[in-house]
């Protein structure tokens, strides 16, 4: 099978596109990982795939698969990338796109500068839902919100999905921190059922964070966009960070802002086309 492909970019963190959207596209979890693998592939940390939807008033429906087969629920930078990769392939004509992904919808926006906006709907705080196992743990409350030790981790972390699980982790300095050593740690930790990105979130004011995530099954990427909504989303509710946070990660830099504790969380940021291609699956 031959297969035309997009490869793209949000602050670094990389994505083999397909287009389905005029005929069905089903890929093996091999063929998946094939996409992925950066030495016997195209190399991507997640792999996208465009459809069309079904639904009354969406538009399009995207998949996302991490480079290991499995499918995930969200990913932000890569809904930044899906609707560069729309509004640039002539698959519609609107501005403000509505998208739905396995379990969200989500609506986009492109920004005049060419950065795309995403409302990444609310936080959600319920355990079960992340889901993460509290039982017999006693979290420690910051500002009524929770940390919950993982003693068997060596860390401290506020739980809470963006649509994927997020345990976030407070550093005191994000280049010196055991990402390599403790993301995984986390990742698979007991207490996550269905495992979790794992963010390392160093505040440097109230309006400014860097941060790195280990993300489920990609590893170390350069930047992970709901791992960003989801550590200001933390440092907001734990009282250090203000309602408008520029987060700088490795791969570049995401704005995120969460107006108030029932609104959605805002994402703004870069969606890159790298180059295109067909390759032999
Ligand atoms: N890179 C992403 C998140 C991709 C999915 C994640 N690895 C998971 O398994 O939940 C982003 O930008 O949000």
């Amino acid at each position: 099978m031959r297969l035309r492909f997009t490869k793209m970019h949000g602050a670094g963190n990389d994505f083999v596109v397909l287009d389905a959207t005029g005929a069905p596209l089903a890929l093996s979890r091999e063929q998946i990982r094939r996409l992925g693998d950066r030495r016997f592939g195209v190399g991507a940390d997640q792999i996208l795939v465009i459809e069309r939807s079904t639904t009354p008033g969406v538009d399009f429906r995207y998949r996302i698969f991490n480079n290991t087969g499995d499918e995930v629920e969200q990913c932000g930078n890569g809904s930044r990338c899906f609707v560069r990769y729309v509004v640039d392939h002539g698959l519609t004509d609107k501005t403000t796109i509505r998208v739905e992904t396995v379990n969200n919808l989500l609506e986009l926006s492109l920004a005049a500068d060419g950065r795309v906006r995403v409302d990444m709907n609310r936080p959600v705080f319920d355990l079960a839902r992340v889901p993460f196992d509290a039982s017999g743990l006693t979290p420690r409350l910051v500002n009524g919100f929770e940390l919950w030790p993982l003693a068997d981790a060596g860390v401290e972390v506020a739980v809470l999905s963006m649509g994927n699980p997020h345990a976030v982790m407070r550093v005191a300095d994000v280049d010196a921190a055991p990402v390599a050593a403790v993301g995984p740690r986390v990742e698979s930790h007991a207490r996550f059922p269905r495992r979790v990105n794992a963010g390392f979130l160093q505040v440097l004011s109230r309006s400014e964070v860097k941060l790195r995530v280990y993300e489920r099954d990609a590893g170390e990427t350069l930047a992970c966009g709901t791992g960003a909504c989801a550590a200001v989303v933390a440092g907001i509710r734990l009282g250090w960070l203000d309602r408008r946070v520029e987060v700088h990660a490795r791969g570049g830099d995401l704005l995120i802002e969460w107006p108030d504790d029932s609104a959605s969380v805002l994402m703004t940021g870069p969606a890159v086309t790298v180059f295109e291609g067909e390759i032999e699956l």
